[in-house]
């Protein structure tokens, strides 16, 4: 039985389908359809009943996402990340205090932001350069961020950095919580939104880059992960495989509003004196479309049940990695469908096709998730760097007997 919600999602999408090409040629954040979002109580869905939310599980937000994602992809990114990612870490690892005062600010209308990309730390996260040094009972944060989905529009930022202690010797990586809202003004000292990408899609999201300059962030606000801050990258982004399962959903949906306009199109179209869903050149084009859309829903669908708080690392990294080819390859086909048309923006598909190209980049590339599933179909560590070493399960067995 679908959650609720997932009703309301497709009651609002005609309205989200009226307004997408304004945000994305004007470049402009959705705010009205947030306030939409909020009211409906999409906003923090997955939040606990405790603190104000709806209880919903990755599923529940997984059927929401691709109904929005069906005809606004920047909206179904600002619902991804009110309920996937960082708010669910805050939401599973947070104290009390965190829970409580981020809560209420996502259910409000809040995106927050996580900050792991760097300049020279994209695919290399772990090699991230910004630090968080103890001094007294706060962190000091310096470095830079790059690519921060909602830079400039998020109140909330979950900034993963390299937390040293007050000598400077590193404990691991953590994540810092730091409530900042430039729309307002109200940012902390040494927060600073310093630029902002003109992307190929997803237009009217902001892709910022954020720099910290002595930003002293209260101890407090320092999310401690369960198995601490050793293994603190490991714990974050297991809370990040939520989102990975959203971005995935996203592309899924993007290829299923592409579907159903190609269909609308084939039944209109004449040529030759006879619809062009006669041919059966596009039919099968229209079979396979709808099959890899299946196929993506599955596997979206398990991963996003998998695991015990978090989708299991290896289901959503392989369903976020078909879902995101396959969606880039149902949407091109769509766009040819239409033939000339398709290339103009009197149809949606040229933007779909530019929103749904950044799937296999962001929240990891295709070629890192299939990294990722090689070393557990395989049995082996996969590290990336020179001196890194490949023990298979095996190898260290026998080094051990
Ligand atoms: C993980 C990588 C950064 C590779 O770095 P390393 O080779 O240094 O690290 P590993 O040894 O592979 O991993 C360290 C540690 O973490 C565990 N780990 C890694 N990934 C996951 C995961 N997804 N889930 C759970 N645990 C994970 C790993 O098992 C190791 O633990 P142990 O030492 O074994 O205990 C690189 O592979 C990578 O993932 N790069 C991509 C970075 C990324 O996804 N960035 C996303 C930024 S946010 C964004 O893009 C938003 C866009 S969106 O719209 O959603
Ligand atoms: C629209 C968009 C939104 C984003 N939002 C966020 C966000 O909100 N927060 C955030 O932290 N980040 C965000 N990112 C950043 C995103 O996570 C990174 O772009 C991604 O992790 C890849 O890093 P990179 O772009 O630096 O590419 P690089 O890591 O420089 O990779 C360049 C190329 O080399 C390949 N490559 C790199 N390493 C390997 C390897 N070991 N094996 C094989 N191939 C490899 C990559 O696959 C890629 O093709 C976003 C990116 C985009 C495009």
């Amino acid at each position: 039985m679908p959650h609720p919600l997932v009703q309301t999602a497709r009651e609002l999408a005609p309205l989200f389908a009226s307004r997408a090409a304004h945000w994305d040629s004007t470049r402009s954040y959705c705010w009205s359809n947030i306030e939409a979002l909020a009211d409906a109580g999409i906003m923090g869905m997955s939040i606990p009943k405790d603190l104000g939310g709806e209880g919903a599980s990755f599923l529940d937000v997984a059927m929401v996402v691709e109904e929005i994602a069906r005809v606004c992809t920047l909206t179904a990114r600002v619902v991804v990340e009110a309920n996937m990612g960082g708010i669910s870490a805050v939401m599973a690892y947070g104290t009390p205090e965190q829970k409580a005062f981020c809560a209420p600010i996502v259910r409000a209308g809040d995106k927050p932001a996580i900050c792991i990309t760097e300049p020279e730390a994209g695919s290399a996260a772990t090699q991230m350069q910004t630090t968080a040094r103890k001094q007294g009972n706060s962190y000091v944060l310096n470095g830079r961020k790059h690519w921060i989905t909602g830079g400039g529009v998020s109140k909330l930022h979950l900034i993963f950095a390299q937390v040293l202690d007050e000598a400077g010797t590193p404990q691991g990586i953590g994540g810092f919580i730091v409530h900042a809202d430039s729309q307002s003004g109200d940012v902390p000292e040494g927060f600073a939104v310093v630029g902002r990408e003109h992307t190929m899609g997803l237009c009217g999201m902001p892709e910022a880059e954020l720099r910290f300059d002595n930003l002293v962030v209260d101890q407090k606000w320092l999310l401690t992960p369960p198995s601490g801050l050793k293994r603190g990258f490991a714990d974050l982004m297991t809370a990040y495989n939520s989102q990975r399962v959203g971005a995935g959903t996203i592309a899924l949906g993007v290829a299923a509003g592409a579907l159903d306009h190609a269909i609308r199109y084939m039944g209109e179209r004449e040529q030759f004196g006879r619809p062009i869903a006669e041919f059966q050149g596009l039919q099968w084009m229209v079979a396979d479309m709808d099959t890899q859309i299946h196929a993506a829903r599955h596997l979206l669908h398990a991963a996003a049940q998998s695991g015990d708080a978090f989708p299991d690392m290896t289901m959503a990294a392989r369903a976020k990695l078909f879902a995101s080819e396959a969606a880039i390859k149902v949407v091109n086909d769509a766009l040819q469908m239409f033939g000339a048309r398709g290339y103009s923006s009197r149809e949606p598909l040229e933007r779909m096709y530019r929103d749904v190209r950044m799937f296999t980049i962001g929240g990891g590339t295709a070629q890192i998730l299939r990294t990722q599933v090689a070393g557990s179909v395989l049995g082996i560590r996969v590290p990336q760097t020179r001196d890194g070493y490949v023990v298979s399960d095996a190898e260290s067995r026998h080094a051990a007997e």
